[in-house]
């Protein structure tokens, strides 16, 4: 029998970005790219990302965080899936703050009512090995892409971001004129990323407000990606286009991000919601190895 076999999850979503938290802190058990795949193949709990709890590693945090996409990759950040790990840890109430930690670092998070919370994404890497680049770029704010006939040319010049996992922002007049679908796996598979990168097409509304939609590396359209919108702000405040507090509208609703000045580290403030809860029928795992 395989060790997720009637294992109980809870199917959420992050402003529509579909999550399912699995906690395995009382097992030491690591889920296979297999084991994520086969869980996102199914109706019941269809995944963006699948937010696996292990034991904490450093005293004072309370999870150490597995993050699987789609495709059984793995991330080590995802923005809105922590937000529902903090509502799952925090709903019996007795606190309102804890810290998770995933292999980028550590996530403190807040409750600021019943179902909205606050992540600490941490600062955002910014040096063209950290995002990371498969060549040398000494300005992340724009880099220069040769690819072949993609659409526009304004697709060319993305801003690059590391918020726990890799960013390209490409600054657009209209993100509905171009067909994130067909052109989000050439974009995320480009050899200048070398570990692949979530693709964002951003407006620029006003100097507090952005509109982005995201292909993600691994998952494909989501409704919502909390570290992009992270990383789109701090790229439009880097560009001087806005300033360093935003409201990102993603297609599942807006996000707050504040790239606060004392620390430099990135705040998201967003939502979450439990759709249900559900176990894994056995039989989910029969291939999966
Ligand atoms: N949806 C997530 C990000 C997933 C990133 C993942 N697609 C990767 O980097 O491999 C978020 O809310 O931040």
């Amino acid at each position: 029998m395989n060790a997720l076999s009637n294992r109980p999850f809870l199917k959420m979503n992050g402003l529509g970005n579909e999550i399912v938290v699995l906690d395995l802190r009382e097992t030491g058990h690591v889920v296979t790219p297999a084991e994520a795949r086969a869980i996102a193949g199914d109706a019941r709990s269809h995944f963006d990302q699948l937010m696996v709890l292990h034991a904490p590693k450093t005293p004072g945090t309370d999870a150490f965080m597995r993050i699987y996409n789609t495709d059984g990759s793995e991330s080590a950040a995802c923005g809105n899936g922590t937000r529902c790990v903090a509502w799952a840890l925090l709903k019996d109430g007795t606190r309102d703050s804890l810290a998770l930690e995933t292999r980028a670092g550590l996530l403190p998070c807040r409750r600021v009512d019943a179902t909205t919370f606050t992540v600490d994404m941490g600062p955002p890497r910014l040096k063209w090995d950290e995002i990371p680049l498969a060549e040398e770029f000494r300005d992340t704010r724009m880099i220069e892409l040769q690819i072949g006939p993609i659409d526009a040319p304004i697709l060319h010049s993305p801003s690059v971001v590391n918020m726990g996992n890799p960013h390209a922002i490409f600054w657009v007049e209209d993100a509905s004129a171009y067909d994130l679908a067909r052109i989000g796996p050439l974009l995320e598979n480009h050899p200048i990323f070398p570990e692949r990168a979530n693709i964002s097409l951003a407006e620029v509304r006003s100097e507090e407000h952005l509109v982005l939609k995201v292909w993600e590396r691994g998952a494909g359209l989501t409704r919502a990606c909390g570290s992009a919108a992270c990383a789109a702000a701090v790229a439009a405040a880097r560009k001087g286009r806005t300033g360093r507090r935003v409201r990102v509208t993603l297609p599942g609703g807006d996000l707050l991000i504040d790239w606060r000045e004392s620390d430099g580290h990135v705040l998201m403030t967003g939502p979450v919601e439990l759709e249900w809860e559900g176990r894994f029928a056995p039989e989910l795992f029969a291939g999966a190895a």
